[in-house]
């Protein structure tokens, strides 16, 4: 079986100014060594305006945090008032993008065919998506998670070619444990991450669906991280309201000392 380097990344949202996020990579920066940059791969997702700062971060001091943007446009260039190019960010460097999240799902109106659109001018730019799928409350009650998040991950990756999808990462996010403090319990994320996995090898083949890094994202801190990460099918985290946290975040990115 492929050996997948979890990926533990901060989603910021909209959070922090650029000056903030100097600091905030600044402090990152310092703490991390190579010893954890050895064992786990960091990112950051700021928002937009911050982006230039964190390259101009990165590059100067060739820090091994990685970054990226936490939406895109699904067009290429033109009369789009207020969206942001997949070339944009590849002209910033980013490594990763976020589509999907169920906040631009539940606030944005976002589909799974924009989500695919996305996914696929992600592609087009050397942009790694990281696909943001998850059920809501009242379908985690009726018991339908896993149907329902492997439909958004069919719609999301309808048409991607097996090239683009062996390196997509997708963020299993329970919208009930998003930013409420409710943590879904490892078996419940190992449930619906082993069964995304078991639907990449359908798609695609198993030796695909091996190497797909899979994580979970709700409520995830310090504390919780290494009974999830001990989950067979979780090869990381899509961290929030914990990452903006540089004290925290590092713990979490520690999650074997946990
Ligand atoms: O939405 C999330 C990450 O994308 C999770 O947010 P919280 O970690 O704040 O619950």
């Amino acid at each position: 079986m492929a050996t997948r380097t979890p990926l533990m990344a901060g989603n910021w949202k909209m959070n922090l100014n650029h000056l903030e996020a100097i600091a905030h990579v600044q402090k990152l920066a310092f703490a991390l060594s190579d010893k954890d940059y050895e064992a786990v791969e960091v990112a950051v997702l700021p928002p937009f305006t911050d982006l230039r700062s964190v390259q101009t971060l990165v590059d100067g001091d060739k820090l091994k945090i990685r970054y990226g943007a936490q939406d895109l446009s699904a067009h290429e260039s033109g009369a789009y008032t207020g969206e942001v190019s997949g070339a944009m960010l590849a002209k910033l460097n980013c490594s990763y993008v976020a589509v999907g999240h169920s906040e631009r799902r539940q606030y944005h109106g976002e589909t799974d065919e924009l989500c695919n659109a996305k996914v696929k001018a992600a592609y087009r730019h050397g942009l790694t998506p990281i696909l943001c799928v998850g059920e809501g409350l009242d379908v985690r009650k009726a018991g339908d998670q896993v149907p329902h998040t492997l439909a958004q991950v069919d719609g999301a990756l309808e048409g991607v070619p097996a090239e683009h999808a062996a390196t997509v990462v997708i963020a299993y996010e329970p919208v009930w444990a998003i930013g409420t403090g409710e943590v879904a319990t490892p078996e419940d994320a190992q449930e619906v991450c082993g069964a995304i996995r078991g639907r990449l090898a359908e798609l695609y083949d198993r030796e695909l669906a091996d190497r797909v890094r899979i994580q979970y994202g709700g409520s995830v801190k310090a504390g919780n991280v290494a009974a999830i990460m001990a989950q067979p099918d979780v090869d990381g985290a899509l961290v929030g309201g914990a990452s903006l946290d540089v004290d925290e975040f590092v713990r979490i990115v520690r999650f074997r000392d946990q």
